[in-house]
């Protein structure tokens, strides 16, 4: 697990570079996408470089982590509208190419298994971009999943829907109770995981997830098994890693070709 510590702007631009430089080797690659404010600045960065530098999503396929049930389809925090909204229609990525678990079907458990196809289907996902709860959570993966999971549904606990009630007027009541997610098995089945976190907030989920026992109440630290997890974080976030000097140390002394 490499974990780098730097201003928020400079994570989105390393994140956007892992992203630039898989599409540039393959235009068609498939990128897991994340919702909530953690990638905004990388999203930002690559509909910078799409209109300013040509970087194109016209073959790229894109699977997005995870999906309220029961949210109208209009509603803007549906997850499948905020990723339209957030990275999709500012890089001018067909529609069709980006794919999100259907929280609306009528058989959900089959929805939730069509998506696991088309995941496969599609090849696997190269890159997958990520955030943490302040719990510990990735995707909605809450605390106790199975660290072998795949997409299913799940209950949000009261601490994500306290976190989320901001993208809902404050009103704790308007979330969702329940979610699509891609499993934690799902996620580790990506050929690279990119974590990003800032804040205070953050800090004790980010410590465990680096240093802490693996363990399904921290359902993030699952990624410690990945053979190439980055994990992108800032001072605040980073205030509780023990080892927070090694890695900087580390990352200084890391040759500028080598990328994430
Ligand atoms: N389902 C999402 C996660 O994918 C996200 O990583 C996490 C953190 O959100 P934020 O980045 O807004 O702190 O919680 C949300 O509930």
């Amino acid at each position: 697990m490499e974990v780098v510590i730097a201003p928020a702007e400079e994570l989105a631009v390393l994140a956007a570079d892992a992203i630039e430089t898989l599409l540039r080797r393959d235009p068609a690659a498939v990128l897991g996408l994340a919702t909530g404010s953690s990638p905004l600045k990388v999203y930002d960065e690559l509909a910078r470089r799409h209109e300013q530098e040509g970087l194109s999503f016209a073959r790229a396929r894109g699977f997005m982590l995870d999906e309220y049930v029961g949210l109208p389809a209009d509603h803007p925090q549906r997850y499948r509208n905020v990723i339209e909204t957030e990275i999709a229609s500012r890089v001018a990525w067909p529609a069709e190419q980006v794919h999100g678990p259907d929280g609306l079907a009528e058989d959900l458990p089959a929805a939730c298994a069509a998506y696991e196809q088309a995941i496969t289907d599609a090849g696997g996902v190269d890159l997958q971009i990520l955030g943490i709860g302040t719990d510990g959570h990735i995707a909605f993966n809450e605390p106790g999943s199975s660290l072998a999971s795949r997409t299913r549904i799940k209950t949000l606990t009261r601490q994500t829907r306290v976190d989320n009630a901001r993208f809902f007027g404050d009103d704790v009541d308007q979330v969702p109770t329940h979610c699509l997610t891609q499993g934690l098995g799902t996620i580790m089945a990506a050929r690279h995981l990119v974590l990003l976190a800032t804040g205070r907030h953050k800090a004790e989920a980010v410590h465990q997830l680096v240093e802490g026992p693996i363990s399904a109440m921290w359902p993030g630290t699952v990624m410690q098994l990945h053979p190439h997890a980055t994990v992108l974080v800032d001072d605040a976030a980073a205030s509780r890693l023990q080892l927070g000097d090694y890695y900087r140390q580390t990352y200084l002394s890391k040759p500028g070709w080598q990328g994430l």
